[in-house]
């Protein structure tokens, strides 16, 4: 039998990886995380100050995910001695006859998510600078809020530290050789282990490539807006503003959606749910503001206490399936090699599940939740039935 070094090798050092990499810590597996950039870095899709945590999903598998990672978030919180999350609200606004608001509202129903229904007549008595658009209704789901995102990295990455889990930042993965045991080259070293974990993002194709295998995602530049409030504080955290998202408005074919002014004294979060094809490595020369255009109409309309010019933009990249579900699956022939990827810009709030899970599927454990939604078969089927 050939040796190995760990039980197993995750790539990436994202949410997804580190999560991944903590749960297979406390099962006492011995392993290694091997990230390409020095850590913290800007360069994937997991940096940043903020991210919204929410139960309100109209598909029953997420909401039923994030009862149970609720209870994750707040063990990792305790365990660490560091607050992570922040309870907010989400405030949905949206065309009140349009299906999409109907198929939310149903499943919250349905999935007894904590909800409050605003008549329109009490809107800005509760949300106070919004201009609800003609012809939409506004539902808060109370259970969401913000997830504190660089610090979550952190104290994850910290946590596997402590249970004895080894990180190589700087290590770029050139090359995998399947097998029962994995081998995994870097600029720095070579690595193997029984079973590989692939968390890379934007690269998952990247790093696919070397097991033969190509799954349909594509990488989109999200620019990351900050909007100056005219009256300092009004839609301020501590003033109890909440999240939001605006589905299906008339400027724009993608939602749009914001967080309150927290972590950028006096700046509000507002960004376009989609943006422009790019590649990773060539993401600052994707220069395309057309989403920017959007939201300065959107905000003008909607949002009139903010000045609709950015005074802040950053950058983050979404890596989307053609459903826009995720990928949590086994290779389909190198079944030692798990893959977490097309997180499709609404992952991180499921980052100690979606590790809980790739940590099961590693170890061929029966995983807590059916995994159809996610499997990599599907979009065989649909390439195939496209025929
Ligand atoms: C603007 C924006 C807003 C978002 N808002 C929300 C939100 O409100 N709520 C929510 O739940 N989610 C949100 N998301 C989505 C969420 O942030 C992502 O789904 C999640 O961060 C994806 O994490 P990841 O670990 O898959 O990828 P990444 O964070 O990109 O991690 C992949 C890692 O792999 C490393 N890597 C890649 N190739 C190699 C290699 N060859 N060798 C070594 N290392 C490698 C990369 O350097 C990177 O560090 C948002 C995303 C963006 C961009
Ligand atoms: O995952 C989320 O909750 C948000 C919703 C709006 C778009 C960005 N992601």
């Amino acid at each position: 039998m050939t040796s190995q070094d760990y039980d197993c090798i995750v790539i990436g050092a994202g949410v997804h990886g580190s999560f991944t990499a903590y749960n297979l810590a406390k099962k006492s597996k011995k392993t290694i995380i091997l990230e390409q950039f020095l850590l913290p870095h800007s360069r994937g899709s997991s940096h940043g100050q903020t991210r919204i945590i929410r139960k309100a999903y109209d598909q029953d598998y997420y909401t039923h995910m994030m009862h149970e990672c609720y209870e994750l978030w707040e063990q990792l919180e305790k365990e660490a001695n560091v607050k992570l999350h922040r309870r907010t609200g989400l405030l949905v606004m949206a065309p009140e006859h349009g299906k999409d608001y109907s198929a939310l509202k149903c499943s919250m129903q349905r999935n007894n998510v904590p909800m409050v229904i605003l008549p329109r007549e009490q809107f800005s008595q509760h949300i106070p600078h919004v201009n609800l658009s003609q012809g939409n209704a506004a539902l808060v789901d109370t259970t969401a809020g913000v997830l504190y995102a660089d610090r979550t990295l952190k104290t994850v990455q910290e946590q596997f530290q402590k249970l004895g889990g080894v990180i190589k930042d700087g290590q770029k993965v050139i090359d995998i050789t399947p097998g029962s045991v994995v081998t995994v080259t870097t600029s720095g070293g070579v690595y193997r282990a029984k079973s590989l974990v692939i968390t890379a993002g934007p690269w998952a194709n990247t790093l696919l490539s070397h097991t033969g295998l190509q799954i349909p995602l594509k990488v989109l530049k999200i620019n990351v807006c900050y909007w100056r409030e005219k009256v300092p504080g009004s839609y301020n955290i501590q003033h109890r503003f909440p999240c939001f998202i605006q589905l299906g408005s008339e400027e724009a074919k993608h939602d749009i959606y914001g967080l309150p002014s927290n972590e950028y004294p006096g700046l509000m979060k507002i960004c376009y749910h989609s943006g422009s094809e790019t590649e990773p490595d060539e993401r600052d020369r994707q220069t395309d503001r057309e989403d920017i255009d959007i939201l300065q109409r959107y905000i003008t309309r909607c949002f009139p206490g903010l000045v609709p010019v950015p005074a802040i933009v950053e950058s983050c990249m979404y890596t989307v399936t053609p459903d826009l579900n995720f990928v949590l699956d086994q290779h389909p022939i190198h079944r030692n090699i798990i893959i977490g990827a097309g997180f499709s810009g609404h992952g991180f709030k499921f980052g100690p599940i979606v590790g809980k899970l790739l940590s099961e599927l590693s170890q061929e454990e029966v995983p807590s939740y059916d995994l159809t939604p996610f499997r990599i078969g599907r979009f065989q089927a649909h390439s195939k039935s496209a025929l």
